[in-house]
């Protein structure tokens, strides 16, 4: 099994900073060459260009502000009681219980702007007592029923890459909280390429995953901008979506089945290819963020290794046009496999950020056209030769009739290679003294316009200052035939002395106005801690109580994960 290395404590990417780059297409796929860097190396500085029109659009001073050294994070001593220690070593051997410093704060919150905040200004007050990895489902069921019994509330740990504050293990009766780190269980455990189906630990993670698949010629294409650190077990509990989901579907629709672990017992959910017994309780599980209880295998649905890869570039002329284009590819099944379409200010952007000769001769080659001002549109498909050629020829057409022109293969190329670059381009934003946070949303067709002006408006007006603007950038991904989801991407000065509260002001009135205006939600990012005060929003009362008998049912002490999904 391929390593899978610990992530660093304070921002993104393992110790050293490299970029990750995946095989994705298989054999034959289609070789377009160099290209296009819309994201250089993670040890380069931002180009010139970029940090002129940043300091420019938010009134922001580039300044040092690096985070405090990893030996200056304050972390209490940890509460758990030393018998439940002594029972969890029984359990699980003494090596796979840990409560060493370093083990507690890697396991420490998630990946949001708030847990980097927290993390960089050496504040870990959210770390476990302990860190426990159970090796089966068998021993953490043990370890659900001893938590449960000993009031220990248990936080389950994949890839730590959370962005609503699902690890936070807020408890309102401040009980000892143990992470169950699912990393032991990790591989893959069954193949059934006749049935295009394979069984996985919750602990594997993208790269290690794609990879051993593609000894069978498979693949999932799952694809996450946090694809190198997230594990399949976080993308069931949050129902992720990957950057390819337009075309493979959404986790939720890769999970066939998975084996559940809670405090009451076990769970064994799904009944593939197909089953009418009732309502699916797969469906319980999937989203269920820790609450219920511990994903400890994955049964999931495979595809052959697409033959074939087209990724490329268009210019739309104004975003009304790109929406309308969209719109209609999705009424007729024609939505390419990925499909990303940027603002005018995500566009601009993304332009400045580009650099070297290609750069030059993408802005020159849009200017010549008239789109210098216009939306990008990254379209890919993948798959069998003849499927991606007739798919894309009838696609063409309609991006041709809503007025999208074609900028080429290699602005798709660039964007592809890159595509898990920002995580590392983050920090160094963070750095230099901005708030760099992301959001989203899905709307239908219908309400997408009125969601996208009231997000932007909203964050304008919280983060807006005299002399300050924030820089808000959208895109819209992940097409169905109903709607899309829109993925907000906020720049701004941070304010020094108060940057926790300037970013809670500023998510409260954005979620407020998407919610407002028809969004959902969340589209991918799941509840945590973040967004369980708007969950009665979107499902009701009566449909929170249905998930609170649930809990009760699976979880009678509620020690999982208590902090997440259900409101206070
Ligand atoms: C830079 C960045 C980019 C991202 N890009 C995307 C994206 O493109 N698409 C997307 O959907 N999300 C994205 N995310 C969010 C995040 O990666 C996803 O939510 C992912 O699914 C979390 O997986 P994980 O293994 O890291 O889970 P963790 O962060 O470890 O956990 C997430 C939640 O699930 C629970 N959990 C984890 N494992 C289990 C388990 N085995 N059983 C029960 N509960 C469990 C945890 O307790 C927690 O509440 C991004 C995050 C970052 C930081």
């Amino acid at each position: 099994m391929p390593e899978q290395p610990e992530m660093t404590i304070q921002g993104w990417g393992p110790g050293s900073s490299r970029v990750a780059t995946v095989a994705d297409a298989g054999e034959g796929a289609e070789e377009t060459g160099g290209g296009l860097e819309l994201t250089r190396d993670p040890e380069l500085p931002l180009p010139k260009a970029a940090r002129r029109h940043l300091a420019r659009e938010l009134g922001w001073t580039p300044r040092a502000t690096p985070p405090v050294a990893v030996g200056e994070i304050r972390l209490a001593p940890s509460r758990l009681p030393d018998d439940v220690r002594a029972a969890l070593a029984g359990l699980l051997g003494e090596e796979h219980v840990r409560t060493d410093r370093e083990s507690r704060l890697r396991r420490a919150g998630g990946k949001s702007y708030l847990d980097l905040l927290r993390r960089r200004g050496g504040d870990a007050s959210d770390a476990p007592d302990a860190v426990a990895l159970p090796g089966s489902t068998a021993e953490t069921a043990v370890l659900l029923a001893l938590c449960s019994e000993r009031d220990v509330v248990v936080v389950p740990f994949g890839g730590g890459t959370s962005v609503v504050g699902g690890l936070a293990g807020v408890d309102p009766d401040d009980r000892p909280s143990l992470s169950v780190d699912l990393s032991r269980m990790a591989s893959v455990s069954d193949v059934d390429v006749a049935s295009s189906l394979v069984t996985v630990g919750p602990g594997m993670r993208g790269p290690a995953l794609e990879e051993a698949l593609a000894e069978h010629g498979l693949t999932l294409g799952h694809l996450p901008q946090s694809f190198e650190f997230a594990t399949v077990g976080g993308y069931a509990a949050t129902r992720s979506a990957g950057q390819a989901s337009t075309g493979v579907g959404r986790f939720d629709d890769l999970v066939a089945g998975l084996t559940l672990a809670t405090p009451s017992g076990v769970l064994e959910l799904g009944h593939p290819p197909a089953s009418a017994a009732g309502p699916d309780l797969l469906g319980l599980a999937l989203g269920s963020e820790g609450a219920l209880g511990v994903i400890t295998e994955v049964r999931l649905r495979v595809r052959p290794r697409p033959r074939t890869a087209v990724y490329e570039g268009w210019s739309f002329r104004t975003w009304e046009d790109g929406l309308a284009g969209l719109q209609r590819l999705a009424r007729h099944d024609l939505l390419p496999d990925v499909v990303r379409l940027s603002d005018p200010e995500e566009t601009r952007a993304n332009l400045l950020n580009a650099g070297g000769a290609g750069a030059r001769l993408l802005r020159g080659a849009l200017r010549a056209r008239g789109r210098a001002e216009g939306c990008l549109l990254v379209v890919g498909w993948e798959g069998l030769p003849p499927l991606v050629r007739a798919r894309r020829r009838a696609a063409v057409g309609v991006l041709r009739e809503h007025g999208a022109a074609r900028v080429g293969r290699r602005v798709g190329e660039s964007w592809r290679r890159h595509r898990f670059a920002a995580p590392y381009l983050r920090d160094r934003l963070m750095d230099a003294g901005l708030l760099v946070e992301t959001l989203e949303t899905a709307a239908t067709w219908s309400a997408l316009p009125a969601v996208y002006d009231a997000v932007r408006r909203a964050l304008r007006e919280s983060l807006g200052a005299p002399g300050r603007q924030p820089l808000v950038m959208s895109h819209v991904s992940h097409g169905y035939a109903t709607g899309a989801s829109l993925y907000v991407t906020v720049l701004a000065d941070r304010d020094d002395g108060l940057p926790l509260q300037q970013w809670l002001g500023a998510k409260r009135a954005a979620t407020d106005a998407l919610l407002a205006a028809g969004g959902t939600l969340t589209h991918h990012h799941a509840v945590g801690a973040d967004h369980r005060p708007w969950l009665e929003r979107e499902v009701g009362p009566l449909g929170v109580d249905v998930l609170r008998a649930v809990k009760q049912r699976l979880d009678p002490r509620g020690v999982c994960n208590p902090g997440v999904l259900l409101p206070d």
